[in-house]
Formats: C-alpha cells, structure tokens, sequence
C-alpha cells in the first residue's frame, strides 16, 4: 500500500495522471519527475497507480457530494484525496488542507474552486462502506470477452485482483541463496510483499534473481530447455525469459525488433553474469545460422494480463488494434514453425487476458498445421483447472487469491512431427 503522499510527491502524482489523460502510460513518464527526489518519485508513481486502481470507487463516493463535474485537473485533486483518506488511511486534516492549496495552485479555476474542494473532501473524509464499493470495472472491451468466456463471477474476481496490486516476483538463478523474507511459490518463484526497492535487496548487486511475475516465469519452465539446447527466444525484450533460458545453460539467441528494449537485455544479462547472442531484427525476417532444438515465441499482445502492474493500461487503450495484433501473432507462429527442425518444441506465450490472443490462436494453429501436437504442462505449483480444452496453460490474476495473485498469461507448448 502507498503511504499518503507529501505535497510534492501529490504534485508529482498529478503531473503523472495528467500525462496518462494525454494517452502517455506511467512507464513512458518514467523521467517526467526526476527533478524530485528519488524517494517523493517514487511515492507519486504510487499514489498515481492508486488513483488509477480505485478511480470508480472515487467517482462514485464523490458523485454524491459533488453537484457540477468539476473540470478534469480538479477532478483528479478530489480523486486524489479521497483515495489518500480512504484506502491509504491518510488523516483527512493534512490531506483536504493539500488538496486545497494544490487546488488553489491550479490557476483561476483552481482558486474559485477551493472552497468547492475542502467542504467536499470533509464530507468524503466521513464516508462508511469504501470498502463494499465495487472494485474498478474492466473496459467493456475486455470484460465482454472475459465475461463471455469465464463469467461475471470471474470478471468480478479478476477486477478486484487488479485493485488489490500485484507483490514482486523474482525468478532465483538455480543454485542462488534464498532472498531473506521472501516467500517460495509453488511454481519456483520467490514473492515479496509491499512496496520494496528492488536494487537494495540482497543479492542484487551479484544478480543471484531478476525480476519478473510468477506468471510470465512459467512459459520457460514449460518449455523445459536443457543445458547445451540451441534457442531462439524470439520478441525476447527486456529479457526476463532471455535470462532463464540462460541460466540452465542454453546456448540463446534473443531477437527483438527494438534496439533500444535489446540493450535493456544486455544489461540484465551483464547484471547476471549470463550470456546470450542478441539480434535486432524483425523475427518475421529472421533465421538462424545453425539449426535449432527449441524456440520460445513470447508474442506482442494486448498486455492486459499485466493489469495489476500497470493500472494505466485500461484508461490508455480502447481495444482498437486486436485485430492487427492477433494476425501478426498467427504470422509469427507460422515462420516460428518453419525454423523449427522436425520433432522440435515451441512454446507460445502472450500476457493477454483476451482468449483471442490465447485459446483462439492455438486452435487456429491446429487447424493450419494438422501435424502440430499440443503437450499439455505438467509442471510444478500448476492447477489442474488452469490447463485448457486445447493443453495450453490459462493463468489469470485471480487465481492464487490467498497468495496475492499472479499476472493473467496464456501459454502452449508445441510439438513439430518427428517425420517432418
Ligand atoms: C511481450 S514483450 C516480450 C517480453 C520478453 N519476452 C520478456 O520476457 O522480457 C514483446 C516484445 O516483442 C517485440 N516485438 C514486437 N514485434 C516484433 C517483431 N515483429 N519481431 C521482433 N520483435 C518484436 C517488442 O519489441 C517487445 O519487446
């Protein structure tokens, strides 16, 4: 949970919910705020991510107090604070006096709105029942799919995953030390809770673990390379699965359209001490010099199965562009397969919540490709319930709800003939 904030880590946070109504993710603002200290960046990159998780629940509480939409630069003011007074236990004095005075510094709309601002945030500071208000609605882009395929229940489970925030996951080198007070998952996996600065923990420094969600983890694992295997971690950027792959000893080669996300997976590999070869290229024109053993295809996606991590996703897009996605996911298992030597594995994978970039692929790929065989998972930590019709692994952000959750992922593995 975000401690309340400070006045510049409030300013800070309103900057940052500025920016995502200008369509900029909290990621792209990553520099936006570096003349504060690290400390109040940090706690506007927070508060931001809570407003953003709990904005329904604001609306809702405020739309009883309030009679005219106030214009949105205000709106996030009231947002702000009611979130601080109610869901992070912000004493309601310190937080209303902030919101008027960030109120008052808000031009002459801002100064004929403060009184607007402090008698509504007293009344908001009074409220009873935050917590049985419904948690923030998926887009009816997204949830009409989930609910279509898991159900309302599912969808309601999923969104109060989202509001909840997702712990830090770290992937362990094999052989590395425990990290202390870190909690060992089912799968492998390692899990803190609350908030954590990563590069203070120990082993950091020695890069015995990365991190990377207990989901986005398991496409690797199901993949099981061996040490010595040549494999193609194609749309490998920043390099979570690049690192796994190398870690048991693989002999990888990591391709990705962005050169800039490729030098991000050099210095996770140098941080580690591991060794890969990268590639900058378009993996739809790419192939290798020698054969391969196995590939791993972490295909660009919607990335709404990241939600929890990255509350800003919902507000920025509006499910335009599935359709190009999707095809160029199916383009890209298609030249996967072709790189592949007969009898070989590959394992798809998408953070995606919609089944159109999941189940619906992997159908699709069968009836392409008649011959290809799906191996269903039998991995550690893994539920019986999360293997599909198809064998393919269905992860959502509901699932584990005592442990906190994991990212919503769809993962298959892939067997070419051994006769061709
Ligand atoms: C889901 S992310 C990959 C995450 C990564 N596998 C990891 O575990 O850290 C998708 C990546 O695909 C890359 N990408 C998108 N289209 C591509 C293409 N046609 N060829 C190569 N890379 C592509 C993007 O630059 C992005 O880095």
């Amino acid at each position: 949970m975000a401690k309340p904030g400070t006045d510049q880590a409030r300013k800070g946070a309103l900057r940052l919910l500025q920016g995502v109504r200008d369509g900029l993710s909290l990621s792209d603002q990553a520099g936006a705020l570096k003349a504060l200290p690290a400390v109040d960046q940090a706690r506007a990159a927070r508060l931001a991510a809570e407003v953003l998780r709990h904005r329904d629940r604001a609306d809702a509480v405020l739309s009883t107090h309030v009679n005219r939409k106030p214009a949105p630069q205000i709106a996030d003011v009231l947002r702000l604070a009611t979130v601080e007074m109610l869901e992070l236990g912000g004493a309601a004095y310190g937080v209303v006096d902030a919101a008027v005075s960030l109120t008052r510094g808000l031009g002459r709309r801002g100064q004929a709105a403060t009184g607007m601002v402090n008698a509504v945030l007293r009344k908001v500071a009074q409220h009873q029942g935050w917590a049985e208000l419904p948690p923030q609605r998926l887009p009816d882009w997204l949830r009409g799919p989930v609910v279509a395929t898991w159900g309302e229940d599912a969808a309601l489970a999923i969104e109060a995953a989202h509001q909840a925030g997702a712990p830090l996951d770290l992937t362990p080198k094999p052989g590395a030390a425990q990290v202390e007070g870190a909690e060992p998952l089912p799968t492998g996996s390692l899990r803190l809770r609350g908030p954590v600065q990563v590069s203070a923990l120990p082993g950091f420094a020695e890069g015995d673990w990365w991190v990377q969600d207990a989901a986005a983890a398991l496409p690797v694992r199901l993949l099981d390379p061996q040490p010595g295997e040549r494999i193609a971690d194609l749309c490998a950027a920043p390099g979570g699965k690049t690192l796994q792959l190398a870690a048991v000893g693989a002999r990888v080669t990591a391709v990705d359209v962005s050169p800039t996300r490729l030098k991000r997976v050099a210095e996770n590999l140098r941080r580690c001490r591991l060794a890969a070869d990268l590639v900058a290229a378009d993996v739809l024109d790419w192939r290798p010099d020698t054969p391969l053993d196995a590939i791993l295809l972490d295909a660009p996606c919607s990335a709404t199965g990241t939600i929890r991590r990255h509350p800003d996703l919902p507000f920025l897009r509006d499910g335009s562009g599935l359709a190009d996605l999707t095809g160029l996911q199916a383009r890209l298992i298609d030249h996967a397969l072709t790189l592949l030597p007969p009898g070989g594995r590959l394992v798809y994978a998408v953070c995606s919540l919609l089944p159109d970039e999941g189940e619906a692929q992997i159908a699709a790929a069968l009836a392409r490709h008649p011959r290809l065989t799906v191996e269903a998972p039998g991995l550690p930590g893994i539920e019986p319930g999360w293997i599909t019709p198809e064998g393919g692994l269905r992860l959502r952000p509901d699932y584990w709800p005592d442990r906190g959750g994991m990212d919503g992922f769809f993962m298959a593995r892939l067997r070419r003939p051994a006769d061709g």
